[in-house]
This record gives structure tokens, sequence and C-alpha cells, in this order.
């Protein structure tokens, strides 16, 4: 990739919600997770798992999902379906888990950090191949029931879910900033 190439991935980049198949090959998900393994990462803890949620084990986890809401009390039918439905709006996901590990130097925060860099360098890559991603988390994300089928502990949580795929449509605009109103000097 030119530099040229890697500048506008990374100033145009925007997400897509609308997602249809096909997603990443078995090869480029093994490229994206590459590129989720070079985040910045202290003390090179690799606070991080990357669970994969596709074909049918997508329903299975749109189960997981209607169950956390019914444990949370949710009754509204309308919710309840959706939850079912939610992790079909693309053919791939990644469940990015933070793997918290105790550190003396590396706080939780920071292992966070790391996570979201890894997520962020995942959709990144994702793009670089073609495919449009979008991160969403929710109340889902910190939820010990979807945390326990994610094969995480009561430490851990969600830091993203990323869906992948074809691009249905096209790419939405948004408004250029101006870095000046964003960069200051000391
Ligand atoms: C940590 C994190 C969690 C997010 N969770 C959600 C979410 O649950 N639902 C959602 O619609 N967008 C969520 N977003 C925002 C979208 O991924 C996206 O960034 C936003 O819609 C703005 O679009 P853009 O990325 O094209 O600028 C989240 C973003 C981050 C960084």
């Amino acid at each position: 990739m030119r530099q040229d190439d890697v500048l506008t991935l990374l100033t145009e980049r925007v997400s897509h919600g609308s997602l249809d198949a096909p997603g990443p090959s078995p090869d480029e998900m093994a490229q994206i997770a590459r590129a989720g393994l070079r985040a910045p990462d202290h003390a090179l803890l690799r606070p991080w798992r990357f669970v994969v949620i596709e074909g049918d084990r997508r329903d299975d986890f749109g189960v997981v999902l209607n169950e956390s809401l019914r444990l949370r009390g949710v009754t509204d039918e309308a919710q309840l379906t959706k939850s079912l439905k939610a992790p079909l709006r693309a053919p791939i996901l990644i469940a990015v888990m933070l793997d918290f590990k105790l550190h003396p130097k590396v706080d939780r925060n920071e292992q966070v950090g790391s996570a979201a860099s890894a997520t962020y360098a995942m959709s990144l890559a994702a793009n670089a191949l073609g495919y449009g991603s979008m991160w969403r988390t929710g109340q889902y994300a910190t939820d010990p029931h979807v945390i326990e089928a994610l094969g995480g502990s009561h430490q851990d949580e969600v830091i993203g879910f990323l869906y992948i795929g074809t691009r249905k449509g096209p790419s939405k605009n948004l408004p250029d900033l101006d870095p000046e109103d964003f960069l200051t000097h000391f």
C-alpha cells in the first residue's frame, strides 16, 4: 500500500452499519487479527482475545443477547426480538474481549486502551481489504452472561463487537473537521 493510500484510509474512514455477505475469508481474517495484534501494548501483556462469531453461530449469539435482556428484566417484545437479530447485521463479528492481566505497572485503563487500539486496527485492516465495519458495544458488553458465553471471566469485558462485511450502499459523507479546532500548543 502506498503512503497516500494509508493516509486516505486513516483520514477518510467511516463506519458502515449496513453490511452484507460475503465477509472476510479465513486468510483475510488472519490478516485482520494480525493488525489487531500490533496494537500498542505496555509490557506486552496481550490483554485481549478475539472471538469470531459467524454463520449459524450468529443465531446462537442472538439467543445469548436475548437471554441477557431477559436476565436484566427486559420484557419489551420488540427489544427482545431485535436482540435475536442483532448479530445478523453482518456476516462476521469479532467480539474483542479485554483479557485483563493483573500487573504492577499496567493498570486496567491501559489494558482497555490496548484492546480498544486492537479493535480500531482490525477495523482499519478490514477497510483496507475492501470491507466495511462497525464498532458496537451497548449494555451487552459488560453483562456477565454475555462475557461468560464468550469464554471470559468476571474481570473481563467486551471492548467492542466489530461487525465486518461487504458494504451495502455508498459510504456516508461526514463533514471535514478542522484540525485547528482540536490542536493546541502547550
Ligand atoms: C467504544 C465504542 C462503542 C460504540 N458502540 C456503539 C453502539 O453500540 N452502537 C452504535 O450505533 N454505535 C456505536 N459506536 C459508534 C460507531 O462505531 C461509529 O463510530 C459512529 O456511528 C460514528 O460513525 P463513524 O465511525 O463513521 O464516524 C461505538 C464506538 C465506540 C468507539
